[in-house]
């Protein structure tokens, strides 16, 4: 992987403030490099260029990270107490594998009913060395859980992903969907067991788009 990449993904951690230290920046570079490799062989992406996969990919996924960081200080757990976490329909990794790297107290379950891509991210977390994540596959519908919180990027709308994984959610629990442009119909289209408390507008380094995180939790 170029220099020009690495330095982009530093300066990139450095305006979300992320207090990445070097161990964890190889790692998403490894990552990058896994990923570019098995997605010639088993298309884990559309996306097919290192560069576009740094801005759309990793850096996309890191802008949701210092949230994610805050909500798990939130949960006020004691020191070695876990924080478990799905990702679901992961694909190639994103954004449960950066969520890994970036937050080492999480458990960071990524499912996808795709075995190649399940089986990518079991690779991914031995190559990588990063015991807190796992691959599953399975569909998320199967899943049980109990998951603190439970993470999507570009999977369906927000009334299939609260449905379809409502078994695995945690009474407690809360959903956090990664978006572009504020989803006003998927919020309207949402039933009274589901709120919306907060929609998070973020700003992805190098990326001129709109994203935000929607924050529902479980009603009833
Ligand atoms: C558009 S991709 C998004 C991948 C990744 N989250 C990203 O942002 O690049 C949606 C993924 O959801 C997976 N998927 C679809 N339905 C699913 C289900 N019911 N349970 C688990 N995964 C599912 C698909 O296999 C696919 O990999």
């Amino acid at each position: 992987m170029s220099a020009a990449l690495r330095s982009q993904l530093e300066q990139g951690a450095q305006q979300l403030n992320l207090g990445l230290g070097v161990a964890q920046i190889d790692t998403l570079m490894a990552f990058l490099d896994l990923l570019q490799k098995w997605n010639k062989v088993y298309n884990l992406t559309a996306v097919r260029d290192p560069q576009e996969m740094m801005t759309h990919h990793l850096l996309d996924s890191l802008a949701a990270v210092p949230a994610l960081r805050r909500h798990v200080a939130s949960l006020g757990r004691q020191p070695g107490e876990r924080v478990a976490q799905l990702d679901v329909g992961s694909g190639g990794g994103l954004p449960g594998v950066v969520f890994a790297v970036c937050c080492p107290e999480v458990d960071v379950h990524c499912v996808d009913t795709v075995a190649k891509k399940a089986a990518f991210l079991q690779q991914a977390a031995v190559s990588l060395k990063l015991p807190n994540l796992k691959g599953i596959h399975a569909r998320v519908e199967s899943l049980k859980g109990p998951y603190d919180i439970v993470s999507c990027r570009a999977f369906a709308s927000l009334i299939d992903f609260t449905t379809w994984s409502r078994g695995a959610i945690a009474p407690q629990g809360i959903w956090f969907a990664m978006k572009g442009k504020k989803p006003d119909d998927e919020m309207a289209a949402l039933g009274a067991d589901v709120q919306v408390f907060h929609v998070e507008h973020l700003q992805v380094p190098g990326l001129d788009a709109e994203r935000c995180i929607v924050w529902l939790r479980p009603i009833g």
